[in-house]
């Protein structure tokens, strides 16, 4: 069977699906989270934000030759995990931030490791995570050292790079394209064990919703069954049709890039 993700397929040009992948970024208050994304989008670091915020962008990139359709949630979780089934059911990788000036934030993105790590044991299943320390462009007022940092990935088995928003954007551009590279790596794991069965229905078209247990995001698996072998749909698989933000604070409805116009940019 061709390999729906990694390195381009054969007769793959131009005119193939692209891969979607959900990235959610996670941290402490402050920590960067707003400024990473849109630098990311936008080229640009911006200095004015709403911390109460929280909203999904999206963006076509092109990453080692594939087209990939890439969603971006910028969550706002106050200062501790909260309500964090909205982020676990929805995204492929994980980008967990914290600022290399603050010790509370790098703390902070430790307790996020450490959910993450608990919702794959939970789920049996692994969430590629990168640990980003930010702000590196304040390394004069460093209170968390490389070292710290990458020992806090190594014992998570995640990748780790310190960054800073307001510096170059391939550097950022980097670190997000090496979350689609792992969250790419996941779903073709996942795509190459999901079980084979037998069916001997006819063709139909079934749709089911899968709730937005949390009333966050609306999913539908669209499953075609034929007389012939066929593949379990998989969560992973799922074709999100609505992203919603869950903060009651969002005052944004439609999560584009013209929503950065309120932020003062560079
Ligand atoms: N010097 C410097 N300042 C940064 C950098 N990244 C973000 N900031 C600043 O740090 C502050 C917080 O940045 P945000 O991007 O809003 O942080 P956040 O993690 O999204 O915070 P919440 O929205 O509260 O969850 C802002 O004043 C940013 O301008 C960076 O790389 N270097």
């Amino acid at each position: 069977m061709a390999s729906v993700f990694g390195k381009p397929r054969a007769g793959g040009g131009p005119h193939s699906a692209p891969l979607e992948v959900n990235l959610a970024i996670l941290g402490r208050r402050g920590a960067g989270k707003s400024a990473l994304t849109v630098k990311f989008l936008t080229r640009r670091f911006i200095s004015e934000y709403d911390p109460n915020l929280e909203d999904t962008y999206s963006s076509e990139e092109t990453v080692d030759h594939q087209p990939v359709h890439l969603r971006v949630m910028d969550t706002a979780d106050l200062d501790t995990p909260r309500n964090c089934e909205r982020y676990l059911n929805w995204a492929h990788a994980f980008l967990v931030v914290y600022s290399v000036d603050s010790r509370q934030s790098f703390e902070g993105s430790s307790s996020y490791l450490e959910l993450l790590a608990l919702h794959a044991k939970e789920t049996q299943r692994s969430f590629p995570a990168l640990l980003l320390g930010n702000k590196l462009d304040m390394a004069q007022y460093r209170q968390v050292t490389q070292a710290e940092g990458a020992a806090l990935a190594g014992r998570f088995g995640c990748l780790f790079f310190e960054v800073s928003a307001c510096l170059d954007f391939e550097h950022v551009q980097h670190v997000f394209h090496e979350a689609v590279r792992e969250a790419r790596r996941e779903l073709e794991k996942n795509s190459l064990a999901r079980p084979l069965f037998i069916s001997e229905e006819r063709a139909v078209h079934h749709q089911a919703p899968l709730t937005a247990r949390h009333g966050l995001a609306s999913c539908t698996f669209n499953t075609l069954s034929t007389t012939s072998l066929k593949e379990m749909p998989a969560v992973a698989q799922a074709k999100l049709v609505t992203v919603k933000s869950s903060r009651a604070q969002s005052k944004r409805k439609a999560p584009t890039l013209t929503l950065l116009k309120g932020f003062k940019i560079f």
